[in-house]
């Protein structure tokens, strides 16, 4: 098999969006002109290193085959699991088919990625032995709470980081955590905890506070804000 040196985007799009509690699934909502997954695709292309985008969608998906889609970049459709670790996991197997030596996993619900964070998520990716993943430092107080939502303590932030993606991995890296620790824990919310399950650190690179993940209702206004504020950069 040959080794490509580029980097395959690996988009997560096979999630149903329960917490947004809208009839069509949040990565297919409009916003500012182009569907949520639209505007995920392109701004991982905005940066030469990406040679191609696979994109992970469920089984019975009926809306991605309905997307304008780039025609500068391949873009491959691969079929996703029940977590967010299955669904990743597959399109990581299918880039590695394809012979990728790197992958930029990012969330479809990630609209808002702007070019600079792309560049300096892959530049450290490429070169850190464990990989590396955009993140925020930790901006608020911390409270963990009880059951009843009174306060139990408050939790020095100091180290303490958000995580966001694009995460960029050696794809042999990635499969074999998964390998050993599995891809249906639930604790393995992003791919870096696989990766850190190996003992292994992977950088953290600082993100952008624009770089949100529509989760919840209204989320969508504010990344359509974010959207149109990135355009004119
Ligand atoms: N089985 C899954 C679950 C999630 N995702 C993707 O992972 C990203 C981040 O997940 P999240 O925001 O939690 O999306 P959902 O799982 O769709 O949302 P919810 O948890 O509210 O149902 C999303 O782009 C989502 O489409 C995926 O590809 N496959
Ligand atoms: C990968 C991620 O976006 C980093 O913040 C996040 O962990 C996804 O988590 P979710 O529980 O699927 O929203």
């Amino acid at each position: 098999m040959q080794t490509k040196q580029q980097v395959a985007a690996v988009i997560a799009a096979a999630g149903v969006g329960q917490r947004m509690q809208s009839a069509t699934p949040k990565q297919y909502l409009e916003i500012a002109g182009k569907t949520v997954l639209e505007h995920s695709i392109l701004a991982v292309t905005r940066d030469p290193r990406i040679s191609a985008v696979i994109v992970v969608v469920a089984a019975t998906d009926p809306y991605f085959s309905q997307l304008k889609l780039p025609q500068s970049i391949p873009i491959h459709r691969v079929t996703g699991g029940a977590s967010r670790a299955e669904s990743v996991a597959a399109g990581v197997q299918f880039a590695q088919q394809q012979g990728y030596r790197f992958v930029a996993v990012h969330d479809a619900a990630r609209p808002c990625l702007a070019r600079t964070e792309l560049a300096a998520v892959i530049e450290q990716g490429l070169q850190h032995p464990a990989g590396a993943i955009l993140a925020l430092p930790v901006a608020d107080t911390i409270k963990r709470a009880h059951a009843d939502q009174t306060i139990d303590t408050t939790i020095p932030r100091e180290g303490l980081w958000q995580a966001l993606t694009p995460q960029v991995f050696a794809t042999s890296i990635l499969l074999d955590a998964w390998r050993i620790v599995g891809v249906t824990d639930p604790q393995l919310t992003d791919e870096a905890s696989a990766v850190e399950a190996l003992g292994l650190a992977p950088k953290l690179v600082l993100g952008r506070r624009t770089n949100i993940k529509i989760t919840q209702p209204g989320d969508e206004s504010m990344a359509a804000a974010f959207i149109q504020q990135l355009e004119k950069e």
